[in-house]
């Protein structure tokens, strides 16, 4: 199961009228791999995914789960959540009535609701809420009645670093238990904690994809963290043994204490301001690329 491809994408161009938006796609997703697909503005992420959930005219192959996917026959995607632009929510429902639309299972919908802290305005209609409040209620939709396949289009738009952080947790877990991702960013720091395999896609064509560790294998990647409270947070590191250098407003830890340092701090209630990649190898790598193929 965990190697087996949940999503297979063979040689596929989509048109608008004559014109191909993508050209020639090709990759896989296996079942708890997390894709990265990462692109300039315009490069045709968003049309790789509606492709992929039939809603473009395509050439090539589509498969989830070894199911054909066209633009006539949704019937492979009933275990493939999706969020694409804007999340699909009815305005004058609440948060609650919107889920509940969809939902399978009252758990599997309340563990959602409090895993992305949605609780305190579940009860409200959607109209109300602001765009990181949609964004996690369009997060949580697509990840209802434990889907094989998750497609979310910029999930991280409009979120908070605290709801960044409980989202990418929770992407991590259900890849752990085998669900399949393709996340698509213009930001690759934003994906990078996270992915395992990056697709870099330019001019509606797929230029690079490569699995995350043979990256990490040439860097040994640091991450500078700035807190509310960097005093405390220094005296947090030095209880629980966590290497780091201080710079003027920012401390200096290794790629490797990344996910122990959030549980941390998130355990101690210090509020992470900001987390970046210090010395972005990949991101030069995706830039080379892409300039290459610029010429
Ligand atoms: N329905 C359409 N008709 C014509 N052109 C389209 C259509 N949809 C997208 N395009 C064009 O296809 C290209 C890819 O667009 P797409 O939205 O897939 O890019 P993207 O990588 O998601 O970009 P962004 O990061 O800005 O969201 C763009 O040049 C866009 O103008």
């Amino acid at each position: 199961m965990r190697s087996s491809i949940a999503l297979h994408v063979d040689d596929v161009c989509t048109y608008v009228g004559k014109t191909v938006l993508v050209n020639n796609a090709t990759f896989d997703v296996k079942a708890g791999e997390i894709i990265g697909l990462i692109g300039p503005n315009g490069a045709g992420k968003t049309t790789i995914m509606k492709t992929i959930l039939g809603l473009m005219k395509f050439k090539g192959k589509i498969e989830v789960n070894g199911k054909n996917v066209s633009e006539n026959d949704h019937h492979a995607l009933t275990r493939v959540g999706a969020l694409i632009e804007h999340p699909a929510i009815y305005p004058f429902l609440t948060g609650m009535q919107n889920l509940t639309l969809y939902a399978h299972d009252q758990k599997d919908m309340a563990n959602l609701i409090s895993e992305l802290q949605m609780d305190s305005y579940i009860n409200y209609k959607a109209k109300g809420y602001s765009l990181g409040m949609k964004q996690k209620l369009g997060i949580a939709i697509a990840l209802l009645n434990q889907p094989q396949v998750v497609i979310l289009d910029e999930p991280m738009n409009g979120l908070d670093i605290e709801s960044t952080i409980r989202v990418r947790k929770l992407i991590k877990r259900y890849s752990d238990q085998g669900t399949a991702f393709l996340i698509s960013s213009h930001i690759l720091s934003e994906l990078q904690k996270v992915m395992t395999r990056v697709v870099l896609i330019s001019g509606g064509q797929i230029i690079l994809n490569k699995e995350v560790k043979e990256f990490e294998k040439i860097s040994h990647q640091k991450y500078h963290l700035t807190t509310e409270n960097n005093k405390l947070t220094k005296k947090i590191f030095a209880a629980y043994q966590i290497t780091f250098t201080e710079n003027e407003n920012y401390l200096i830890v290794s790629q490797n204490d990344i996910y122990k340092i959030e549980d941390l701090l998130f355990n101690e209630g210090v509020h992470l301001k900001e987390i970046l990649p210090l010395e972005a190898n990949l991101e030069r790598i995706v830039v080379d690329v892409l300039e290459k193929k610029r010429g």
